[in-house]
């Protein structure tokens, strides 16, 4: 293949009606990556992966899914896995017989049933009717049943939704256990903390927009939170006018200023308190949540 991104769109726009759900989305999700695709509510992320499964036509833009446009989705589609939508599971069947009914219609080979289900590491409950699943094991099914193609691209919407610490931390290793394989996996949720972990690239996404992509490393490290204790109203108001003259937002949490910046503001704000005549300054360097990243990257302040 030419290209080394699973996924490129450029420009993608739909709307419903006045509403415009996706708003001119440029983002790429390299081959092989776990790719975390975060936003809140309402941002478009089911949009854009219904967009990039064919199951809706944008308005304007383009996109090429494994090196195909999107209006060829007939060349990509039979390799990407996708749960988009709630699977339709039989409650009645057993979670094995739910697979077996689903390779049979979608041509593949029977072993692939238990090949999916020990990925998934489903196996010791296959035979128990899918109907008394936890909600844990109904995701997992869910993923089984993308996992029967054995695709290239898995695409999964909100799969941690709902999901228990313990069964947040499965899914994460689930999804290495895959990456392991050569797939490329984009998974989207609202819920920023949870791909921290285990996405290496990461697509976040704003009304519509992208606000970043590229890799999560690379975020992570080249933003900072610096907390500052501030002993008088003379250090409080000489900290928020520097860093207010800089370009960055001071919040206040419980006394302490808190400021998101790039790295290395810290020496700045040091160094220009220190000219004023301060110099017992204690700024705390912190590492920020993906949480205050995005917050801070809304409000147009970019790494
Ligand atoms: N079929 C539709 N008809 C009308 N409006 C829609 C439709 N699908 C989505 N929207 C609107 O588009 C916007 C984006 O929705 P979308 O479901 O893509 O967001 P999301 O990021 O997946 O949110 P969530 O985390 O809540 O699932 C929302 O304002 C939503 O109401």
């Amino acid at each position: 293949m030419m290209s080394m991104n699973a996924i490129e769109t450029h420009g993608l726009i739909k709307h419903f009606g006045k509403r415009t759900a996706v708003d001119g989305l440029t983002m790429s999700v390299p081959e092989g990556s776990i790719t975390g695709f975060i936003g809140p509510n309402g941002a478009g992320k089911t949009t854009t992966l219904r967009l990039l499964l064919g199951l809706v036509r944008p308005d304007a833009g383009s996109a090429t899914v494994l090196g195909h446009s999107l209006t060829e989705f007939e060349r990509y589609l039979p390799r990407v896995g996708a749960l988009v939508e709630a699977p339709a599971v039989y409650p009645g069947l057993s979670g094995r017989t739910n697979l077996e009914v689903l390779a049979r219609l979608g041509g593949h080979p029977r072993s692939r049933v238990g090949e999916v289900l020990e990925t998934v590491e489903l196996s010791d409950r296959a035979r128990d009717r899918a109907g008394t699943y936890s909600l844990g094991m109904k995701q997992r099914l869910g993923v089984a049943m993308a996992l029967l193609p054995d695709p290239e691209l898995l695409i999964l919407d909100e799969p941690a939704n709902g999901l228990d610490p313990l069964g947040i931390i499965g899914m994460r290793g689930m999804l290495r256990l895959l990456r392991g394989q050569g797939k490329t996996i984009l998974l989207s949720s609202h819920l920023l903390g949870e791909l921290e972990h285990v996405a290496d690239w990461l697509v976040m996404l704003h009304e519509g927009k992208s606000v970043y992509c590229g890799t999560a490393r690379e975020l992570l490290s080249q933003r900072v939170e610096l907390v500052i204790e501030p002993e008088d109203d003379l250090q409080r108001e000489l900290v928020t006018r520097i860093t207010n003259a800089a370009g960055h937002a001071v919040t206040t949490e419980e006394g302490a200023l808190r400021i998101a910046c790039p790295a290395g503001f810290d020496k700045a704000l040091d160094r220009q308190a220190r000219e004023t005549g301060v110099t017992n300054l204690t700024i705390r360097v912190e590492q920020p949540s993906l949480e205050q990243l995005f917050l801070a990257l809304v409000k147009g302040q970019r790494p």
